[in-house]
């Protein structure tokens, strides 16, 4: 059993993992942005506006205070949007304690450093062993709902790892062990892109069959930005990289796949996430995946098309055809390290 756990961030995902830790802890302090958003959560014992059906347990409570909501916390959870990441870790320097275990549940990779969402939180906060990464075909709507789901935490300490495993674990929400932190959260951050294409294929009408392809060669690009990062292309095949790619590009609750599909009909980025309060990873990871990809001369064609639609104005039959142009080659997959 552990003591109190910190969660900083209460979007759809921090509402959820806070149900989850509550199990195994104390208590769960949840940060909120919102203060009115705390203020209902401490009243109503509901996220008025993530999960609303969603009751939180007795022993959840928020706050917008980051001291209230850090005081006395044994361990940190961090899970807010990626865009945030930099600037939230920053008003906590000097409120997390060298030692405090963290986990980071947040998908994305930093435009411009190319830093990994675990490897932001330790350039601010310091002292990477004790970060850790948790990713998977993790859905939070089915989450709280006890839905049967699975993760990954990943770091380089087996103690640490075991820490998270036993604040997360349930029957229903199977939690494994990794040390290849990289190889995990490159998964997370590209997955997202993927998704985007598989949704602006679905809109278009296109087929089943195109959207495995998708996945597929999605799968191959992501295993060689793990490989040229010093991960291993074999967490491609587990939770963080085909669990959640098949998860994401085909699920109804993901936001990368439904603005993917609603951006086919017309909808631009801004207005998707004004709509549904939500924000789509994916968009910002297509711009940073791309920079990384170019950085380390490696061929990431889904990536550059997304890229190229969202931030260049590419007419979308335009980069189909990109794609289909490109000359079918033998299948290297998996330890795919052509440069
Ligand atoms: N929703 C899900 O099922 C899952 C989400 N994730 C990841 O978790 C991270 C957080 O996503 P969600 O919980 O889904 O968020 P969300 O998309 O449900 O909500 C966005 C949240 O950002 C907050 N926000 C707005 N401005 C802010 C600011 N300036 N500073 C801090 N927070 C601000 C909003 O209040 C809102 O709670 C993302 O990286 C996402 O990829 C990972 C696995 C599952
Ligand atoms: O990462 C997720 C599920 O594991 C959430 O995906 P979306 O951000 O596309 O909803």
């Amino acid at each position: 059993m552990a003591g109190r756990i910190a969660v900083i961030g209460s979007g759809s995902w921090g509402t959820a993992a806070a149900g989850l830790l509550a199990a195994h802890a104390d208590d769960v302090r949840v940060w909120a942005h919102s203060p009115k958003v705390a203020e209902a959560i401490n009243r109503t014992h509901r996220n008025p506006r993530h999960l609303t059906d969603f009751e939180l347990p007795a022993n959840v409570s928020a706050s917008h205070d980051f001291a209230q909501v850090l005081d006395g916390a044994e361990s940190m959870v961090m899970v807010v949007p990626s865009s945030f990441l930099r600037g939230i870790c920053e008003e906590l320097k000097g409120l997390v304690p060298e030692d405090l275990p963290i986990v980071v549940l947040t998908k994305g990779i930093e435009p411009g450093t190319h830093l990994l969402m675990a490897d932001v939180v330790a350039d601010v906060l310091g002292n990477p062993a004790r970060v850790a990464a948790l990713s998977g075909p993790n859905h939070a709507e089915e989450i709280c709902q006890g839905l049967i789901s699975a993760a990954v935490v990943a770091c380089q300490s087996e103690e640490l790892a075991a820490y998270f495993q036993e604040a997360f674990v349930s029957q229903e929400f199977r939690v494994y062990r990794s040390q290849d932190i990289k190889g995990v959260e490159v998964c997370a951050a590209v997955k997202n892109v993927v998704a985007i294409a598989c949704g602006i294929c679905a809109g278009l009408g296109l087929g089943d069959n195109t959207l495995a392809v998708l996945m597929t060669r999605g799968l191959a690009e992501i295993s060689r930005i793990v490989c040229a990062v010093g991960g291993d292309p074999m967490t491609c095949m587990g939770l963080a990289g085909m669990g959640d790619l098949v998860a994401t590009c085909t699920s109804r609750h993901s936001r990368n796949r439904t603005f993917g599909e609603a951006f086919s009909h017309g909808e631009s980025l801004e207005d998707y996430e004004e709509r549904t309060g939500m924000v789509v990873e994916g968009a910002r990871a297509a711009q940073s995946t791309w920079e990384l990809a170019r950085e380390l001369g490696i061929e990431a064609p889904l990536t550059n098309a997304v890229h190229s639609i969202l931030y260049d104005g590419t007419e979308l039959g335009e980069a189909a055809q990109l794609l289909l142009d490109r000359d079918p080659h033998v299948e290297f997959y998996g330890l795919d390290t052509r440069e």
